[in-house]
């Protein structure tokens, strides 16, 4: 093709929304500097960038929560340069997003139609049953559920409340749907439910937006890839132009030779043995063992009693029965702050809510924890604190103006990275890691399954809990699959592979197992 027709086909294009040299920098940062993207009508159209390279920030352009410094949003060949959530709304732009979670305290019911209530005829009565019966038909077509109308929100799961929110979007027959890292708290069977759901959509014609840092999912999903990088649109893939490698190393500008660093430890002793633990309701009769120098993966189904597990170990859950010995003392922690000081570290999964202080620096999240390490004689060494800091946002890649930067400024990504780093400039002898590289680019990832490697060559015994089948099987010496409560299998991970994992937290090789 020459190049004015080549021309002639982008500008024919029929683009449901466009972003033109868009800027929008906060103080002193800029977060986008001059990206581009169109989006043709009934495509998934993928959004990919490492951590802090502008995908939030163009996601809350669209929404209305922030507006553009420069540049040009036009939706359905209309420009918008005062853009509300409302309006989005009205113009049939709906978003589907982890963190802007429903109020826990609302019913389903009124979470669905919260301001967008359905009126009989032109009275300011509402029509519940017009607005019940809506709802039904669509859970019931979409999903295949009922969710009881009069549940709280808060006691759904991640996944219901997912449903939850597509479904106060399909109500309003969006035109656009945004869906921001939607699988990142998601077991791989319900994330499986949401790719056909996102599949389904497309043949009824609605666009999806989909944005994650899972390469593979964005390969199998979209029809166009945007790459972003440092603000800017680096490339646009169609097609058979889309493979995950290809758009990581447009993401990172290198190429990720080895994911999953190998590692060669000779295991010490025993540090972590826990017998017949049983907690009423959440697991059954676990016994397992951890030694120095391993790193065991722990996996299951939402509501396997994996996470209760994890929890349990650093002292956030009760038990009924069993014991815990901590290097082959009997000391089961009974509360966090036993736990810390029998030098159990634990990296929750809500590393936003829990795991950093949004408004201390860089710095003094990383250090915080762990101050004794750098003062002698009642003396803080600031040097040496600021250059395990530095070191830390060197490795992990950490996007901050510097050290003393807040963290609330950073990224959502980068505050993860954050987090990690705090536990991991913590010297422990137990880390237990629960999904430690959700919302976190693939250059990093990288970088944390060495930091992990090197946790357990200094002797420590690492726990991973991780819903991420590969970076489960790829960094693990010994995997234990929980399904309903139970330990169902221990798998040798350098024998065994994502499928047998899926199929036993599945249950699905339950069956066989026992008749065999
Ligand atoms: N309110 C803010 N104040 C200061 N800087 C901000 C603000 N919001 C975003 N930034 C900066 O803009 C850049 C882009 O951030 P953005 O959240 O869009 O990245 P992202 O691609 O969504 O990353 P992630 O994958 O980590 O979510 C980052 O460097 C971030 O620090």
């Amino acid at each position: 093709m020459t190049a004015p027709e080549q021309a002639n086909t982008a500008e024919s294009a029929p683009h449901i929304l466009r972003f033109d040299g868009i800027v929008k920098r906060f103080g002193g940062a800029t977060a986008l500097a001059g990206a581009s993207l169109a989006i043709r009508p009934g495509t998934v159209h993928g959004l990919v960038g490492q951590n802090g390279a502008g995908k939030s920030t163009l996601i809350k352009l669209l929404a209305g929560l922030h507006t553009p410094d420069e540049g040009s949003i036009e939706i359905e060949g209309r420009a918008h340069d005062r853009l509300t959530p409302h309006l989005c709304e009205d113009l049939g732009i709906h978003f589907i997003h982890q963190d802007r979670l429903l109020v826990p305290t609302f019913t389903v019911g009124e979470s669905l139609f919260l301001g967008r209530e359905i009126r009989l005829g032109k009275t300011p009565f509402l029509d519940r049953s017009a607005m019940q019966r809506r709802a039904s038909e669509l859970l019931a077509n979409y999903f295949g559920v009922d969710l009881p109308k009069n549940a709280l929100i808060g006691e759904l799961s991640t996944a219901e409340r997912q449903i939850v929110q597509i479904t106060r979007a399909l109500l309003h027959k969006p035109k656009i749907l945004v869906f921001d890292e939607p699988t990142a708290a998601l077991v791989r069977q319900e994330a499986e439910i949401l790719f056909r759901l996102i599949r389904r959509l497309r043949s009824e014609g609605v666009t999806i937006i989909y944005v994650s840092h899972y390469l593979n999912e964005i390969e199998a999903l979209c029809d166009d890839v945007t790459v972003l990088r440092n603000g800017v649109d680096v490339a646009s893939l169609t097609e058979n132009e889309i493979s995950a490698g290809r758009i990581a190393s447009l993401m990172v500008e290198r190429d990720i030779a080895d994911m999953f660093p190998k590692r060669k430890v000779e295991l010490c002793g025993e540090i972590l043995k826990v017998r017949n633990l049983s907690a009423t309701g959440r697991f059954h009769d676990v016994s397992f063992s951890l030694r120095r120098g391993e790193i065991l993966g722990i996996t299951g189904l939402l509501g396997s009693g994996a996470k209760d597990l994890v929890r349990t170990l650093f002292g956030l859950q009760t038990t009924t029965s069993g014991t815990i010995d901590i290097d082959t003392r009997g000391l089961k922690p009974c509360n966090p702050v036993e736990a810390v000081d029998r030098q159990i570290a634990l990296v929750p999964e809500d590393r936003r809510g829990h795991g950093v202080g949004l408004d201390l620096s860089v710095r003094e999240n990383i250090t915080l924890s762990s101050l004794g390490r750098y003062t002698r004689f009642g003396f803080l060494d600031r040097k040496r604190e600021s250059d395990d800091t530095d070191e830390l946002i060197r490795r992990l890649q950490i996007k901050t103006s510097g050290r003393e930067a807040l963290v609330r400024t950073l990224s959502g990504g980068n505050q993860q990275k954050v987090a990690i780093a705090k536990w991991l400039s913590r010297r422990s002898e137990i880390y237990l890691l629960d999904e430690p590289t959700v919302g976190v680019d693939i250059g990093s990832k990288v970088e944390i399954y060495s930091l992990i490697g090197e946790l357990a060559a200094r002797g420590a015994g690492v726990i991973v809990l991780s819903s991420d089948l590969p970076e489960l099987v790829g960094i693990t010496d010994r995997i234990l699959v929980l399904f309903r409560g139970r330990v169902t299998r221990e798998l040798i991970s350098s024998q065994t592979t994502t499928d047998e994992v899926l199929s036993a937290s599945t249950g699905a090789s339950e069956g066989l197992r026992h008749v065999g």
